[in-house]
């Protein structure tokens, strides 16, 4: 029907970077066209005929994920990767019992507080593999209101010939490695079966955290010092541009800046070869209480900024560093924002030196902390992102009208009022009644 061809054709129209927004009820529709998609739209029959898929994610409805496959899949061996232990983990096994189709891989955390944020479907179809990394929950709230970023593969088609099947990117060994990682035996069928697909047409780069204490060779594998490595590809000529960080959550950073976000982390992102980078030049966007109280959702909104006053008090100089949540361009400055997207743009805010999407949000445990000297890179949980360089596409610079680049918020960033704060989480917010008329009073 017209429904299933507009989902190719809106692919195709995506490329070559094919990278989306979720589509938001309540906006404007005219924003919920070309560049946007639900889950059911990625799930449906018209991008394949189904064999088997794999779901990684934080937070699992397992009913709401069911009926989001259209009935004829609703049979087809599903993997649901995961990091629940004992009651969690029990909780999301029996709500599955029911379905004999869904089985569970359950990923190692062995250092405390670790999460598996990790979004990312695995999709298997008659005719080959296809890959999409997100940042939305299983959840119904994630995919109804909220601004999120999702980037979907091409077809990979299985390997035919002497081909390599293996990109310039690398994507194909970084995500074997990635799923090797786990070291789970459920997960090692799909490791074949990505070895036998040809994965040469993928133009974005890995950037992924496991949980470890990395060393050597392993230590610029992920986190941070991933990101820094792909980037000592860019242009130097971008050097004296902003770095952009965009999130939905922050972690404990340190008692100063030049502890950990303005030394460690704002190297890796700020990286071309040499290192430094003023304080000025990092602009982080993360919403104020004003953009979740008179957002689609409103308070309810912050549900999913679990951003704690235990922790912000620690940390106020971030205060100066913050930009509120604004995307007129695309109709979603109502749609509050749980995507996590990472960038350097020109001054002006018309260009971009490079653009990541991840699950990781603006943490130690999601990008990596030094330890000993440098010696290893800690990393508490499972994350997983995209990173878009020109030179994949044969660019030098992605000029974002001319070339269509989707950016899910108004450059340049708008700078908190005075008068704005930070969403916290877990204090009253009162003095005004969101868009539904209610406060927030968490107990
Ligand atoms: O998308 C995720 O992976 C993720 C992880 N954690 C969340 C938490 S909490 O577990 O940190 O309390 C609270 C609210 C939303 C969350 C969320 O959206």
């Amino acid at each position: 029907g017209s429904f299933s061809e507009s989902l190719n054709d809106k692919w195709n129209r995506s490329s070559p970077f094919n990278f989306f927004l979720t589509k938001a009820k309540g906006i404007d529709n005219k924003y919920n066209a070309n560049q946007s998609v639900h889950i059911k739209e990625i799930l449906s029959e018209s991008f394949g005929e189904l064999v088997q898929s794999a779901q990684f994610n934080y937070k699992i409805d397992v009913d709401w994920l069911v009926q989001c496959y259209p009935e004829s899949f609703r049979s087809k061996p599903l993997l649901i990767v995961h990091g629940f232990k004992g009651r969690e983990k029990q909780d999301l096994e029996s709500e599955a019992a029911k379905y004999d189709h869904i089985g569970f891989c359950q990923a190692r955390l062995d250092i405390a507080y670790g999460t598996h944020h990790s979004k990312m479907m695995l999709l298997k179809y008659t005719d080959g593999i296809r890959v999409v990394i997100h940042t939305a929950n299983l959840v119904h709230g994630d995919w109804h209101q909220k601004t999120q970023g999702v980037w979907i593969s091409p077809l990979f088609p299985i390997l035919l010939g002497q081909g390599s099947g293996e990109s310039d990117t690398k994507f194909r060994k970084d995500l074997i490695d990635y799923l090797t990682a786990y070291n789970h035996p459920k997960l090692r069928s799909w490791i074949e079966m990505i070895k036998t697909h040809d994965f040469s047409d993928c133009r974005v780069h890995l950037v992924a955290s496991v949980p470890g204490r990395h060393t050597d060779i392993s230590k610029d594998k992920w986190g941070h010092l991933k990101l820094r490595k792909l980037l000592k590809q860019v242009e130097p000529s971008c050097k004296q541009w902003p770095i952009v960080g965009q999130f939905s959550s922050i972690g404990s950073l340190g008692a100063k800046s030049e502890d950990w976000l303005c030394s460690e982390w704002l190297s890796s992102l700020s990286t071309m070869g040499q290192t430094l980078v003023e304080k000025s030049q990092l602009r982080l966007v993360f919403p104020s209480v004003d953009n979740v109280r008179l957002s689609l959702e409103g308070y309810p909104a912050g549900g999913s900024l679990p951003y704690s006053i235990h922790t912000a008090k620690k940390q106020t100089y971030l205060h100066s560093f913050l930009h509120v949540w604004k995307s007129d361009r695309n109709g979603r400055t109502q749609a509050s924002p749980h995507i996590k997207t990472y960038m350097r743009m020109s001054p002006d805010g018309e260009n971009l030196a490079w653009f990541a999407c991840t699950s990781a949000n603006l943490s130690k445990a999601a990008w990596g902390v030094l330890e000993k000297k440098g010696y290893q890179l800690m990393i508490r949980s499972y994350e997983i992102g995209v990173l878009f360089l020109p030179k994949s596409f044969s660019k030098e610079v992605f000029k974002i009208k001319d070339d269509n680049f989707l950016v899910p918020f108004d450059l340049p960033p708008t700078p908190y009022e005075k008068s704005d704060h930070p969403w916290i989480w877990d204090i009253p917010h009162v003095n005004k009644p969101d868009t539904h008329g209610m406060k927030w009073c968490p107990n």
